[in-house]
């Protein structure tokens, strides 16, 4: 049996042929990848949505071609809070606007005038961020915009590329739990809040479920790909939400995950939300997760620090990879200095190793000279947050974990994984870096039957996959660094 993961990260894309062997092992094979580049047009910065869905198609194209055999299924998932708007025909009404992008500056903190902070925590469960579509939204609602006014249907960028291939229109579960407005307990859409900032409550989509089978692929894109008919599954579409049933945690015992890409995702799977005054305090959210669990985490700005850094010194003309940045970077002495990666002034800077240096002179400390410097500044930095945040998780859910799942794309710089056991003092263990793909292709498994749950999907994924084990090192040094470190955090 073989499913079709498509896997669309904020800088990325891959296509992976997921097959499940006759030895129950799960075997992946990479048939696409492709770049995705935000393009800035006028004052928007837009996805370029139809590149990446030619993208998808090229995917789905070279997927058939390299599996000698049917492909049993296709499941999409991709970055979260983001959206398009469909007219009443079923056609696209524009470019999907970048999460990064600065028409919600401000509204986040306006929008507690209409809709108290408390209240929309209690109703939604999610952490604040100021791009959650809920402000996106209304800032489209602030400028009068005609594509809010023709819109007949909105749907998330995975619901958007599902729809292109099937014709249906659904939206998924744990990426509509990335809006503010889904109601995190009856896990439906809160439309009396939408309707608070006069919000058309008309435009969303029914909720599909994670794991189910939702569509088949339209006849037009059958005969241009000259393919035949394959389902079409609603995975966990919000990345984080597939990379977390992709988490290896086999044991059936509360687990501690940080997923590591552009963003980092740190936090633990709930039977309920934890909606409780300290966890809006903290400003964890209770996203939506498979097998109608919560994902009880906080996003950690990430990598997003070393790929803005890398992409500003490959314009310079000093080009390095990003395997050559981190052995420079961890040959460099440690614990310079520290900066909180969640400063608002590094979501999106004009150039992130100047907000990093701007960041150590407000605080008082050296400021990083070298590309190196800074790059171990930001590595340092990450590890030590990641504690912050593990420590405040533990004191949501009163559970002290032994050590950490890191999975994702990060995880191959293995001085960071090194970096981050030292910082928590515990065990990481690291695997699999294509975590999201693959808890997309176990949803698949599940939809079709040949998985139970996310118990048994974890379990087979774990008997899949290599784990690297991090013991922790110098810890002396670390908890001296940690000292340091949360004096300049927020
Ligand atoms: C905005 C981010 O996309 C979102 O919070 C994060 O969870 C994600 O999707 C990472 O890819």
């Amino acid at each position: 049996m073989k499913a079709l993961a498509f896997d669309l990260g904020a800088g990325s894309g891959r296509a992976i042929v997921g097959e499940w062997t006759k030895d129950d092992r799960l075997v992946l094979t990479e048939t696409h990848r492709f770049a995705n580049e935000p393009v800035r047009a006028g004052r928007r910065l837009h996805w370029d949505i139809l590149r990446l869905y030619h993208e998808v198609k090229l995917g789905l194209a070279a997927s058939a071609r390299a599996a000698d055999g049917p492909i049993d299924s296709i499941g999409i998932d991709s970055w979260a809070v983001d959206f398009g708007l469909l007219d009443r025909n079923g056609d696209l009404l524009g470019n999907p606007v970048h999460y990064r992008d600065s028409r919600t500056d401000g509204l986040m903190e306006a929008a507690w005038q209409i809709v108290p902070k408390e209240e929309m925590f209690s109703r939604t469960g999610l952490q604040f961020l100021p791009f959650n579509t809920l402000y996106q939204l209304w800032a489209m609602k602030r400028e009068k915009s005609p594509l809010l006014e023709a819109a007949d249907k909105l749907l998330m960028i995975p619901d958007l590329l599902r729809y292109f291939l099937t014709g249906q229109t659904f939206g998924e579960y744990t990426n509509a739990s990335t809006t503010q407005f889904l109601n995190a307990s009856t896990r439906r859409w809160d439309t009396e809040l939408l309707e608070r900032f006069g919000l058309p409550s008309g435009i969303l989509p029914e909720v599909a479920q994670p794991a189910t089978v939702i569509g088949t692929l339209r006849a037009s894109v059958r005969e241009e790909l000259g393919i035949p008919g394959i389902p079409v599954v609603a995975v966990g579409e919000h990345d984080t939400a597939s990379a977390v049933a992709g988490v290896p945690a086999a044991d059936g015992k509360p687990f501690a995950y940080l997923i590591c890409g552009t963003w980092s995702l740190l936090g633990t799977e709930t039977a309920v939300p934890v909606l409780g005054a300290d966890a809006m305090r903290f400003n964890f959210t209770n996203e939506g997760g498979l097998g109608g669990t919560y994902r009880l985490l906080k996003n950690i700005m990430g990598l997003w620090l070393i790929q803005e850094c890398k992409r500003l010194w490959d314009r310079q003309g000093v080009r390095r990879s990003y395997g050559e940045w981190a052995e420079l970077a961890a040959r460099e002495k440690p614990f310079l200095a520290f900066v909180d990666p969640d400063d608002d002034s590094f979501l999106a800077p004009a150039g992130m190793p100047a907000a990093i240096r701007a960041f150590c002179r407000k605080t008082g400390q050296p400021e990083p000279e070298t590309e190196a410097q800074v790059m171990r500044v930001v590595t340092d930095s990450l590890a030590l947050k990641a504690r912050y945040v593990l420590e405040r998780l533990e004191r949501l859910t009163g559970i002290a974990y032994g050590g950490l799942h890191m999975v994702g794309g990060g995880i191959q710089n293995e001085a960071l994984c090194q970096s981050t056991a030292n910082a928590i003092g515990r065990p990481v263990w690291a695997g699999p870096v294509e975590a999201s793909a693959i808890g997309n292709l176990a949803a698949q498994f599940m939809a079709n039957g040949r998985l139970s749950d996310l118990a048994e999907a974890r379990r087979w994924i774990a008997a899949s996959i290599d784990i690297r084990e991090y013991e922790p090192q110098n810890k002396n040094e670390w908890e001296d660094a940690y000292g340091r470190f949360v004096r300049y955090v927020v």
